[in-house]
């Protein structure tokens, strides 16, 4: 493979394909610039072999002895976004001289809560107001911008209010919303067990949080079906 260009000098080459997951994560291509921060797929490696020791398991019978190599790679993919600025993906924008909301719905989502690394999963919601030069972004950047921030170990609030600030701050949005509707596996395979329990947090800034009228709006196009 040949090295990105934007990556002299940086000390770090996109080379793996774990470093490709990464880019993938914001632009779809190769092209992803420097890598910030390189997986020890060894190290994950020891650490699965003793948590698999310690629940009493044999981790070199014949369906284990792979098991923690495949889990390094499956956590090098579930926290590929640890390893992404998520400024990059919002890189690409457009003058649409369009200054009316812009929403997208029902983002998937998928992410690890930090305190059990049990996963949660469900929808984003994002909407925004373009800024006084009608300043967009692609559609995509947003679902994307959704994964760089999910795969990481995360709390469902910061996720969301991560991704508002980063539209209002990058993209000069003169109004964002931003809403996750998860369900948490911590709290329905162990724990409480209560199946099905559905948490719903939002972020609101700019003009969406000051004129209500405007977030009814937001809240009508979310609520829509
Ligand atoms: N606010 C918030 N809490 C979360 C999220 N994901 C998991 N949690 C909660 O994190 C908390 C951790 O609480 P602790 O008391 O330290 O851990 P615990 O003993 O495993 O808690 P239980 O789940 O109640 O058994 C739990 O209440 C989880 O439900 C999240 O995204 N946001
Ligand atoms: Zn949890």
């Amino acid at each position: 493979m040949t090295p990105d260009p934007a990556d002299a000098g940086s000390g770090v080459t996109a080379a793996s394909e774990l470093d490709l997951l990464a880019a993938r994560l914001v632009d779809g291509s190769i092209n992803g610039g420097p890598v910030e921060k390189a997986v020890d797929l060894e190290r994950i490696e020891r650490a699965v072999r003793e948590i698999l020791i310690a629940v009493g398991e044999d981790p070199d019978r014949d369906g284990l002895v792979k098991t923690p190599e495949r889990v390094a790679r499956a956590y090098a993919e579930l926290f590929a976004g640890l390893r992404v600025d998520p400024r990059r993906v919002l890189r690409t924008t457009f003058e649409a001289d369009h200054e009316e909301m812009v929403l997208v719905r029902d983002i998937e989502v998928f992410s690890l809560c930090e305190h059990h690394l049990l996963p949660f999963r469900g929808v984003a919601h994002i909407g925004y107001i373009p800024n006084e030069d009608g300043r967009i972004t692609g559609l995509s950047k947003l679902a994307r911008l959704v994964e760089v921030y999910a795969r990481r170990p995360q709390v469902q609030e910061r996720l969301t209010s991560q991704i508002a600030d980063l539209l209002e701050s990058q993209l000069g949005a003169r109004g964002v919303i931003v809403v996750l509707d998860c369900e948490h596996m911590c709290m329905e395979m162990r724990g409480i067990r209560k199946a099905g329990a559905r948490t719903v947090t939002s972020a609101v800034r700019g003009i969406l949080r000051s004129d209500s009228k405007t977030r009814t709006e937001a809240l009508t196009l979310i609520n829509s079906r």
